[in-house]
């Protein structure tokens, strides 16, 4: 479904690409955790496949089609297709769970029925299914500045999930969270992956969180990628090809910032 054919991305003419050459695709089924340290290239792969950024250099192919050559529609109509979570999950405080949920579908609406920012009927029942879905029940009308992190985070996924995307796209999105919730919004999202067949690639820090849920791990290091297989093969030779030997030194924990 998505294609990355030598994809290179470079903010600044003078400096190093943040994105060298990369190939890769990805199928629907696919729950792909991407592994890499701070500066690795994660958030930018995540941006120019969603169309935030445009590569500089290759092609992303979505169904066999090239992003360079969308128009703006079919640019918000993939946008609308990839639901996004973000690791400060980017909600609007003041605005209640429900009103934030139905801010989703800002993107599959035409642009001038935004502007009073109505919903008919049965978005707004389909906001209450999905907010049901990520366990927030009974909380539709609770403002986001009075929830945890992880609730915010449940939030997120059902905002994304109203799209009924076709992929989920998360820029780290338990960084800010202990571990047991990372676990919980992992599991979460593993379970709307299945049930939706969806395409799923999240950035994360945590090892073994990416072990745990995914049936392939990407490891980038300084805009390459260095590793691409399964979990199972991930052991300490590949993790100091991701990460470099400082991290392997301070393996006593494996979460990584
Ligand atoms: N908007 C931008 N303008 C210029 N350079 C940028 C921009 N965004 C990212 N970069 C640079 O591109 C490289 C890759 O950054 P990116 O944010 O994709 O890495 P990352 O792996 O997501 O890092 P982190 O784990 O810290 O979020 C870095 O060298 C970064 O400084």
């Amino acid at each position: 479904m998505i294609e990355l054919k030598d994809v290179s991305v470079q903010y600044d003419k003078s400096g190093e690409p943040a994105l060298k050459k990369l190939n890769l695709s990805l199928e629907r089924g696919e729950f792909v955790s991407v592994l890499g340290p701070s500066g690795a290239g994660k958030s930018t792969m995540i941006r120019t496949i969603n169309a935030l950024q445009p590569a500089t250099g290759g092609d992303v192919l979505i169904d066999g089609k090239s992003l360079a050559g969308f128009s703006r529609r079919e640019q918000r109509q993939w946008r609308s297709r990839a639901g996004m979570i973000f690791q400060h999950f980017h909600l609007i405080p003041r605005l209640t769970v429900k009103q934030n949920v139905l801010s989703g579908l800002f993107g599959k609406k035409d642009p001038w029925s935004n502007l009073g920012g109505f919903f008919s009927a049965a978005e707004k029942k389909q906001a209450a299914v999905v907010i049901e879905q990520v366990g927030l029940q009974g909380m539709e009308d609770r403002k986001i500045e009075q929830l945890s992190g992880g609730q915010k985070q449940r939030v997120g996924v059902a905002r994304a999930l109203i799209q009924d995307p076709d992929v989920f796209l998360g820029d780290e999105p338990v960084a800010s969270l202990d571990p047991g919730t990372s676990r919980s919004i992992f599991s979460l999202i593993e379970e709307v992956h299945k049930r939706n067949n969806l395409v799923t690639m999240i950035n994360v820090h945590d090892i073994d969180l990416a072990k745990m849920y995914s049936d392939r791990i990407i490891g980038l290091s300084e805009g390459e990628v260095v590793y691409d297989g399964p979990p199972s093969r991930l052991n300490d030779t590949v993790i100091e090809r991701i990460y470099g030997k400082n991290m392997m030194a301070d393996k006593k924990t494996q979460t990584v910032r």
